[in-house]
């Protein structure tokens, strides 16, 4: 743990390299279902210092390959801004731009895929340098060999093909490639995912020891959070395009702020298998970027959702078949999939229904559903008998839903080490996400 937080006094400046600020980017891919575009980053704001390593981690999809790779202008930005050192990279293009990329490398996930086979590994290291005519053919060569020496390869190496070569080294090719023309920032995307454990730890040790020796700058995307928490100075959680929580590593995992961050460490396996500890466990899988939620980009699955006033004493589990309902009627246009077959998928249930009686019976006939609310939701279904979907949301939202559904919440400072977090629970009004999570799902060991 102290490690960590050693490491970052002597490695990080304090001072700004990247800042990214309202930064969007969208694919235009034409999709068959919609004309909207992925929104795969959608509106980005943090820094990154330099010399430290910003983590950034999240579910599968929701766009930290994207931000990565539009950091290094791999992708364009659709909006917003990218400031290194003060220029806003955003707008290069040309010689200025193919001058600044000596500066922002990548290194790739899959050392199997990212590594051109029919290349000599000196030809792979040095093609960076040969692209950019860094000096001579024979300093070219010569950089090659001490670049091999560096990430712990041998000179001899230079003339193999990659396919000799095992995951690590393959990995370490990757790295020796990235380090080429001396860049101060580098995207580490899941660089060690695709590798044993033990090579893992190796790529990891190295990737410490070259950010110590060149002041380097790294932006490490991973999955696995263990990981991240071991060599991160600080982390950034992203959820559909947007970033949830960000500050130092220690005190995020330590005492997490968003209600997905908690969801997410709620989700890593306990070193102790004795241990009680509960997990939140969210439904579903999240919105697509297509057509992300309005309000809060989680507040379809988060489970410290705020509900309105007169409901905070509603049964919990009455609730959830609520907002499960809602949720149904959401996704309706996303797939092909009828309304019933979504409702069971949802809520795990496995017989058939075909109209609105029968989705009433699945989602509501094992709870206690008072009068009022039975009200509700016979004037919602009226609305579906008469074919009018969004007449019976906009019902669903304006008696059930909250600000989370309707307001894009502020990232509010919740610590004094300049942690945010996007949530609306940080309102003075409410009560936190970490209170909350005490007396429903931690309270109940
Ligand atoms: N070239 C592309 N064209 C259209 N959509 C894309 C493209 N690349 C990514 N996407 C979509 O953008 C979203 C974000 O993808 P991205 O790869 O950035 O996420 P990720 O968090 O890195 O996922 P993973 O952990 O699986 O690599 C996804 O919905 C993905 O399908």
């Amino acid at each position: 743990m102290s490690e960590t937080i050693q490491r970052e006094t002597e490695v990080s400046s304090g001072e700004t390299l990247v800042d990214v600020e309202n930064l969007k980017t969208y694919y235009e891919d034409g999709g068959l279902l919609s004309d909207e575009p992925v929104k795969a980053v959608d509106d980005v704001t943090l820094h990154i210092e330099r010399g430290e390593t910003l983590g950034l981690v999240g579910e599968s999809g929701c766009g930290k390959t994207t931000l990565g790779r539009t950091l290094v202008q791999l992708e364009s930005a659709t909006a917003g801004t990218v400031e290194f050192d003060g220029t806003d990279v955003t707008k290069l293009s040309g010689s200025e731009l193919k001058n600044w990329r000596r500066n922002a490398q990548i290194v790739f996930q899959d050392p199997e895929s990212s590594l051109n086979d029919r290349m000599t590994v000196g030809e792979i290291i040095r093609e960076p340098l040969d692209v950019h005519d860094w000096k001579s053919p024979r300093e070219r060569r010569q950089r090659v060999r001490e670049l091999l020496e560096t990430v712990g390869l041998r000179e001899e190496h230079y003339y193999r093909y990659p396919h000799q070569f095992s995951g690590g080294q393959r990995q370490r090719v990757g790295i020796a490639r990235a380090l080429a023309l001396s860049p101060e920032f580098i995207v580490l995307d899941e660089p060690v995912s695709a590798l044993d454990v033990s090579v893992q730890a190796k790529i990891l040790n190295l990737l410490e020891e070259l950010q110590n020796e060149f002041g380097l700058t790294y932006l490490f995307i991973a999955h696995d959070l263990s990981v991240v928490r071991h060599i991160c100075d600080r982390v950034a959680v992203m959820y559909l395009g947007n970033i949830m929580e960000v500050g130092p590593a220690e005190e995020l995992f330590a005492d997490p702020a968003n209600p997905y961050t908690h969801a997410l460490l709620s989700a890593i396996p306990e070193a102790d298998p004795q241990s009680d500890k509960e997990r939140i466990t969210l439904r579903g899988t999240p919105p697509s970027p297509r057509d992300p939620p309005t309000g809060c980009p989680f507040s379809t699955r988060c489970p410290a959702k705020i509900r309105p006033e007169k409901y905070r004493d509603t049964d919990d589990e009455l609730w959830e078949r609520i907002e499960v309902f809602r949720e149904v009627l959401r996704e309706r246009d996303r797939a092909e999939r009828s309304l019933s077959e979504r409702a069971r998928a949802l809520i795990g249930m496995d017989t058939r229904f075909s109209d609105v009686d029968e989705m009433h019976e699945e989602l509501f006939g094992d709870v206690a559903v008072p009068p009022s609310i039975q009200e509700q939701l016979d004037a919602v279904e009226e609305h579906l008998r008469d074919n009018d979907e969004a007449g019976a949301i906009d019902l669903l939202r304006e008696e059930f839903g909250s600000e989370c559904d309707t307001e894009t919440p502020a990232h509010h400072e919740v610590s004094a080490a300049g942690r945010t977090s996007l949530c609306h629970r940080h309102k003075d009004e409410h009560e936190e996400p970490a209170e909350f999570f005490t007396h429903t799902v931690f309270g109940e060991q």
